[in-house]
């Protein structure tokens, strides 16, 4: 039922009682089902409903075990440790106004950090633009493009791991990348260089992104799907990414639990959308691996909690998992840490077939020229 917390807490305040749809403290889920629904009639917009009450309707999402999580009244933390889930949230705060809340805790690791930040950025953006409005937006946004697709037809081209090339200022681990950063020249460059797709960091406070960049790169004429590489813990999230023109959208196994997980697969489905699902370990992946309907999955080399990063993570999940994951038709995505032609081939041969990179390209003079530095060739476009 996290999935419809991740729903009720998208939904316009005023629809339902405020405490249970901003607090992290689940309601029973008939409580939160009828608070679900009840808000879902009172949106406007057909879609919306739609989209809300697909969650209600679809009852297979919830297994009878997740269920007595949520019975039992435990905390959306508790049930997210129970998975092996280590970031915590925070008490949202009520309002925007209301800052950060009473809430003394330290956050443990940085992406913890990061969350409990976007925690605050999401509630406040809502309260400038509910949902049912971000919704509206995205019916207004051109038809999503094939991620999935255009990584696939790459990988046959050029028969590398296809490239996801990154858009991105700066870092909590390295800070700023790229002082005259431009995202439209990097996107074009990229792009005529031979990247399947682009990744662009969207993230202000810790990575000096923004959904304009996205915007504007989409806007630029640039043809490769785009990723959205945020945090997401909110539906909201999603529809917003898709109205600034997003193709696919990032989803972090260690910040959300399988029921949030479950719930914004099926979402971005019906946005024509595609999620690359994140994982750094093997419980993570074997959390991804039991879910329907994932395509895309993405190892990512760093950890998000320490930034140690280690390109034989790849090797060594996809030695234990490769042939789960092949007999599923899921793709593989290496992430992080990947400089050298070595590097490339050294994922390749453990099993991607795709690459998603961005600090190696974007402090190159010529990011789009660094590409062929990275793969050793040029790449067919
Ligand atoms: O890169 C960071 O410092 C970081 C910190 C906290 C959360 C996420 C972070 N990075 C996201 C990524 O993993 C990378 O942007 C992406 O995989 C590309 O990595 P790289 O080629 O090493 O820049």
């Amino acid at each position: 039922m996290e999935s419809l917390l991740a729903a009720s807490s998208s939904l316009p305040a005023a629809a339902f009682s405020p405490p249970s749809s901003l607090s992290s403290t689940s309601s029973s889920p008939h409580a939160l089902r009828s608070a679900v629904a009840g808000a879902a009639r009172a949106v406007r917009c057909s879609a919306a409903k739609d989209s809300i009450l697909y969650a209600l309707e679809h009852d297979e999402m919830f297994n009878s075990a997740e269920v007595i999580q949520w019975e039992s009244g435990k905390s959306i933390n508790s049930i997210a440790a129970a998975q092996g889930i280590r970031i915590r949230r925070r008490c949202r705060p009520r309002y925007p106004s209301e800052g950060s809340g009473a809430d003394k805790a330290v956050p443990r690791n940085m992406l913890e950090q990061i969350i409990w930040d976007k925690e605050v950025e999401v509630s406040q953006r809502k309260a400038k633009k509910p949902l049912q409005k971000v919704i509206e937006s995205s019916q207004h946004a051109p038809p999503a493009r094939d991620f999935v697709g255009a990584l696939t037809a790459a990988y046959s081209r050029n028969v590398a791991p296809a490239l996801i090339a990154e858009v991105k200022k700066a870092s909590p681990s390295r800070g700023v990348l790229r002082e005259d950063f431009n995202p439209v020249e990097i996107a074009q460059s990229y792009e005529k260089n031979g990247a399947a797709c682009l990744s662009i960091l969207t993230d202000e406070k810790h990575f000096q992104g923004s959904f304009e960049n996205l915007e504007t790169v989409r806007n630029s004429g640039v043809k490769c799907p785009l990723l959205c590489k945020e945090f997401v813990i909110d539906i909201w999230q999603i529809y917003y990414a898709r109205s600034k023109g997003a193709d696919a959208i990032l989803l972090i196994a260690a910040v959300l639990p399988d029921l949030d997980i479950k719930y914004m697969l099926r979402i971005c489905k019906n946005l024509g959308m595609t999620a690359l699902i994140e994982v750094h370990d093997e419980r993570e992946l074997d959390r991804v691996l039991k879910i329907d309907g994932v395509q895309l999955i993405g190892i990512n080399n760093r950890s998000l909690e320490t930034f140690k990063v280690d390109t034989s993570n790849t090797k060594t999940l996809l030695e234990k998992r490769g042939d789960l994951i092949r007999d599923k038709g899921i793709l593989v995505v290496g992430e992080s840490g990947l400089f050298t032609p070595d590097d490339v081939a050294y994922v390749q041969n453990a099993g991607v077939s795709a690459i998603l990179v961005g600090e190696s390209l974007v402090k190159q003079e010529n990011p789009g020229q660094a590409i062929a530095g990275l793969y050793g060739k040029d790449l067919l476009h």
